[in-house]
């Protein structure tokens, strides 16, 4: 199984090192070079099974040589291990044909867990396998840095340092990153917004001197492994509610797009989804590029489902690279147009393409609240903000010939504020997060400078 990159110029690599590398050295987004395919009988044959035991076949093809079966199937037994719940992604019925898929059972209470417990086991296995070390920088609006400290701290093989906009995570979110005391984490605020610090991470990524000095590797979803791992939630999902022999759509709320990405590979292996809906907060460049055409980034504005307030979709790249009939060429001109003029215009053909697998919806604050309260009343569950804009946008576009799948993204734990205005109900943190607030923090406040973010970087190292 080999990878390339959406920007063409890049070595082919194989999955190890496309994990471990991160962003393509041309600046694109590794892709399989061909997309493994699963029969309506391979399908079929995963019904009744575990979670770990769907994630093996449906992730295991594209793995290819670089971890035995044996390796493979033990790390992930080990990644889902810690999960607090027996089904990892239990489905649950909101109301006649809509089923919520609640990803917010691992150890930070988010969807990210998925990927990030996993790819921890698979760095950590590979590292030391090679005897190397790597240098992870990340950015975060909220979920992923906690994933990745969570699931990182106290690796031997690796330093994470993880950039997220000051002021602009929830304190929960916050707290997560900046309470571990393990010493091969560290928590950065960056005077900015998210798109500041996934901008300084991919200026890394493409300042080569830095990159190979300090073996830079990635765990956003820039890095497939992330967006593999979250490709066997759809396939799970879906045969419980009868696949391949139903039909079956999803709502994704969405920001950087690698989750909806990872539900069109499930597509594109032989999985039946009718639609697949982008779910955006006012923060809405999705939604109006598939409405219009037009991808121009906008002034990100706060909301409160923080994790989606992002104006330049990391993963969009992907979806682009396929609906421009993988032309290299075509996405590395439309990347130079974004970085240059703030944005681009979709050929008419590439639009025809997207719109044949995506709809879109966007959901106000107002809309978001209510949603909260009309789930609390309605339909018995207590949504955190991001999975209420699935809902609403979900409530909005299904139809009642097909199933319609929302995913639940994060616990409402996560964002007490929103949900107790919107519900009257404070959302309690799990057990043995009792005292995250009884913590001690440690956090370095940086500026939005990409040289004296890799000062700081290289100094953590050398101490
Ligand atoms: C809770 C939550 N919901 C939704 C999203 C959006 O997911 P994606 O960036 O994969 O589109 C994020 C951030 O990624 C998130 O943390
Ligand atoms: N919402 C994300 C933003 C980063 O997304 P990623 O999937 O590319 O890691 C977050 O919570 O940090």
């Amino acid at each position: 199984m080999k990878y390339v990159s959406t920007r063409g110029s890049a070595p082919v690599l194989t999955f190890e090192d496309a994990m471990l590398s991160g962003l393509a050295r041309d600046g694109g987004l590794y892709v399989p070079e061909t997309i493994p395919t699963m029969s309506a009988d391979d399908i079929r044959a995963l019904h009744g099974l575990s979670y770990e035991e769907t994630a093996f076949r449906v992730m295991r093809p594209f793995v290819g040589d670089s971890f035995s079966d044996e390796t493979f199937g033990d790390l992930i037994s080990k990644a889902y291990a810690g999960f607090g719940h027996g089904a990892r992604a239990p489905l649950v019925q909101l109301a006649p044909g809509h089923f919520l898929l609640e990803l917010f059972h691992g150890p930070t209470l988010a969807f990210k867990d998925f990927a990030m417990q996993l790819i921890g086991q698979l760095f950590q296995e590979a590292l030391t396998r090679r005897g190397e070390r790597v240098t992870i920088v990340g950015a975060t609006s909220g979920d992923t840095g906690s994933a990745a400290i969570e699931a990182f701290k106290g690796l031997d093989a690796v330093d994470v340092f993880i950039l997220f906009p000051h002021g602009r995570v929830s304190e929960v979110q916050r707290r997560q990153m900046t309470t571990p005391s393990e010493s091969n984490v560290h928590a950065i605020a960056l005077d900015g917004h998210f798109d500041d610090c996934q901008a300084r991470l991919k200026d890394m990524f493409n300042h080569f001197d830095f990159r190979d000095e300090v073996r830079l590797a990635g765990v956003n979803s820039i890095n497939w492994a992330r967006v593999l791992a979250q490709v066997v939630y759809y396939f799970s999902s879906a045969v419980s509610l009868g696949a391949p022999d139903r039909k079956v759509s999803f709502t994704v709320p969405t920001g950087n797009f690698g989750d909806i990405f990872a539900g069109y590979i499930a597509k594109k292996m032989g999985l039946p989804i009718d639609r697949l809906v982008v779910a955006t907060n006012q923060n809405d460049i999705l939604h109006r590029c598939l409405s219009t055409g037009g991808y121009v980034t906008d002034t990100v504005t706060p909301s409160i489902s923080p994790s989606m307030d992002i104006q330049v979709s990391s993963n969009f790249e992907r979806a682009l690279f396929d609906a421009y009939g993988r032309d290299g060429n075509a996405v590395a001109q439309l990347m130079d147009e974004l970085k240059n003029g703030g944005g681009f215009n979709v050929s008419q053909g590439a639009l025809q393409s997207l719109r044949e697998h995506f709809d879109s919806g966007r959901v106000s604050e107002e809309e978001t609240l209510a949603t909260i309260a009309m789930a609390n009343q309605s339909m018995g569950e207590l949504l955190c903000p991001h999975s209420a804009i699935g809902v609403k946008v979900a409530e909005d576009q299904r139809n009642s010939d097909t199933p319609m799948i929302t995913l639940a993204t994060a616990h409402p734990a996560k964002f007490p504020e929103a949900v107790e205005k919107a519900s009257g109900i404070r959302p309690d943190l799990p057990e043995r997060m009792a005292d995250l607030f009884d913590r001690e923090e440690r956090v370095t406040r940086a500026a939005n400078d990409l040289t004296a973010l890799e000062t700081l970087i290289k100094d953590r190292i050398a101490s």
